[in-house]
């Protein structure tokens, strides 16, 4: 499969991701456009039962739409004290249209009740991981790529750091001492589930590659 011109499209409307994908895009000579460079592309509904269903979703209809590969990423967070949501619907976890924030609030607030009035003075709540699926997907062959990478954690009552996006301010990692908006672009792609969905995913292109060549 062909990613075409140096250029790699990805089916995002998500700042923190194209950052993400940005950084690690770069030492392979691929600049990323996202959907903030096709704005008259319509939204894709996220309505998939499991984040590569949504995944397939987003990378097929842009995809289709332009005629040229496209990759797309569906991820989230799964909580085990709330059994496994927001999951797929994270990044709406407080309401259609919510942001980063709220739906911060929204997951402590939840967690929160759990507790049934008594304050254990533990900053770290529930154990949880962060899942990515990626879709590469060709519409000239019709063919897909996937990968999935999850990094486990647990969700603390402290927000905490600046870097990332979303629920990372609320994701810590107990190896490091740190919450995954504390880490820089390096150390989150290094251990991220974004950034092992990406190593997996490019290990897959290049086997295919090999084996056209041969
Ligand atoms: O669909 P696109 O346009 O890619 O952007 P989105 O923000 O809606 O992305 P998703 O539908 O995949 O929803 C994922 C949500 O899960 C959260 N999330 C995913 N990856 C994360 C990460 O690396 N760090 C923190 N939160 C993350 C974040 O709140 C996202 O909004
Ligand atoms: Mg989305």
């Amino acid at each position: 499969m062909e990613t075409g011109g140096g250029v790699l499209i990805v089916a995002t409307k998500n700042k923190g991701k194209v950052r993400e994908f940005q950084h690690a895009f770069a030492p392979l000579g691929l600049t990323v456009k996202s959907m903030f460079d096709y704005p008259e592309l319509p939204d894709v509904a996220e309505d998939g039962t499991t984040f590569a269903e949504n995944a397939l979703k987003k990378s097929k209809a842009v995809g289709d739409a332009l005629g040229l590969p496209v990759l797309a990423d569906d991820s989230g967070l799964c909580v085990d004290a709330l059994d496994g949501k927001p999951g797929v619907y994270s990044a709406r976890y407080a309401g259609e249209g919510a942001g980063d924030e709220e739906n911060n609030l929204k997951l402590l607030n939840e967690l929160e009740k759990l507790k049934q009035g008594e304050d254990t003075g533990q900053p770290l709540l529930s154990t949880a991981r962060f899942v990515c699926a990626l879709s590469l997907y060709d519409p000239v062959t019709g063919k897909e790529l996937t990968a999935e990478g999850t990094v486990e954690g647990w969700i603390t009552s402290e927000q905490a750091g600046a870097g990332g996006f979303g629920y990372d301010p609320l994701f810590y990692l107990a190896e490091y001492e740190k919450t995954m908006a504390e880490l820089t672009l390096e150390e989150k792609q290094a251990i991220s589930h974004r950034g092992k969905a990406l190593l997996l995913l490019t290990g897959k292109l290049a086997a295919q590659q090999n084996q056209q060549s041969q």
